[in-house]
């Protein structure tokens, strides 16, 4: 799959602009502030419905206009997918696939897969355990419908026990009927989730391992460990076990919300340990991994959008990761930096012929 031709009005720092794209690596050069970020962003909108950094759809609209608009041409293995977003202020955002209305957004998701990797995405490493759930539930549910509604109702019910919990604090009433329900239904919920989760992780971790020893050629021993209460003991045991905690503390302290995953480097901690550029090795090996896992679940490859990728990663990771992700296990590869030198050197090194865009204040030169 790849996205022939973009096209945008009032996106962020973009008044207007349209770009014919390579099928292989584009590259987008400028300085600081030029927008080239914000061209990634575009791209991610169209295929995932939201912007990778900001919620909030009407801080995408150019300052001083009322609306933007983002449309996109698809090749997905021979047939044409035209994209059509548009958000106004203070409405609800548009999506047309083919110039049909979507019923639900949620139906788009999925289609046309992509996977960015941004200096943002540190804070997967060294950040708290909710970034961590964040990145395997944002995988899972990139290829399993069912992942996200299961949830959302373990979400629920969760949400049920601790106030419940509260509430018998609150006035001495022990509920242990409805306490049970609930258990009941968290359990299922729960327990589906955990497989899942434990499926996801076997697969996700063996692509992970090979990505990482050949990004940094076999010199450095890392782990990437899957945590859960739920590997130890059923959650009915789990929770009828905590009662007394859970009743103390006025919430439901074991069970799949509380899953993280460990990264080590020669093991140690990876977030305390590990140098800024293991990190970041660390990151893309994570993220490739999340691409080939997309690729092999849906049968062709997503998009891979690489922003700022060069900084704190020596030449020799650098040229690596540019073989690899220029060769035929990658498909359409979009790379942003500041040095048109630096990009330039870098491809010719690896006789890889790319498409070079420059950026300067809101407008694409190719
Ligand atoms: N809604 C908006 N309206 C107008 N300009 C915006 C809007 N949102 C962001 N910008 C501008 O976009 C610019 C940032 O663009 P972007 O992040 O794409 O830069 P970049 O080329 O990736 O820079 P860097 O090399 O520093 O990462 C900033 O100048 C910012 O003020």
């Amino acid at each position: 799959m790849y996205l022939q031709q973009i096209s945008f009005i009032n996106f962020k720092n973009y008044a207007e602009a349209e770009i014919g794209l390579s099928k292989g690596v584009n590259a987008f050069v400028g300085n600081n502030g030029a927008g080239k970020t914000n061209l990634l962003d575009a791209i991610h909108y169209l295929s995932l419905c939201k912007s990778y950094f900001n919620p909030i759809d009407s801080q995408q609209i150019m300052q001083g206009a009322d609306f933007f608009m983002i449309n996109g041409v698809f090749d997905k293995q021979g047939k044409k997918e035209v994209i059509a977003c548009g958000v106004k202020r203070n409405q609800k955002k548009q999506f047309k696939r083919n110039k049909k209305d979507y019923q639900r957004l949620a139906d788009h998701i999925g289609l046309l897969p992509l996977v960015m990797i941004s200096p943002y995405d540190i804070s997967i490493i060294i950040e708290g355990s909710e970034e961590r759930r964040k990145f395997v539930d944002n995988v899972i549910s990139q290829t399993d419908g069912s992942y996200l509604d299961e949830l959302i109702t373990y979400n629920k019910f969760l949400a049920n026990r601790n106030s419940l919990l509260k509430q018998i604090a609150d006035t001495g009433r022990y509920d242990a009927d409805l306490l049970a329900v609930i258990d009941e239904q968290l359990c299922i919920s729960g327990t589906r989730i955990f497989n899942k989760r434990r499926a996801f992780m076997q697969k996700f971790t063996e692509i992970f391992n090979r990505l990482y020893t050949f990004l940094c050629n076999d010199a450095e021993q890392v782990e990437l460990v899957y945590e859960s209460n739920l590997l130890h003991d059923a959650l009915d045991i789990l929770l009828k076990r905590n009662i007394d905690k859970d009743r103390a503390l006025q919430r439901t302290t074991a069970g799949i919300h509380k899953d993280d995953l460990q990264f080590n480097i020669h093991q140690m901690p990876m977030k305390k340990f590990g140098s800024q550029g293991q990190q970041k090795s660390f990151l893309i090996a994570l993220k490739l991994a999340q691409y080939t896992f997309l690729m092999h679940t849906k049968g062709f490859k997503p998009l891979l959008l690489l922003d700022d990728i060069f900084d704190k990663l020596d030449d020799d990771r650098v040229t690596k990761l540019m073989q690899m992700v220029s060769n035929n296990d990658f498909g359409q590869v979009f790379i942003t930096d500041t040095s048109i030198s630096r990009v330039k050197n870098i491809f010719d090194a690896i006789n890889i012929q790319i498409k070079l865009f420059t950026v300067s204040e809101g407008n694409i030169y190719a």
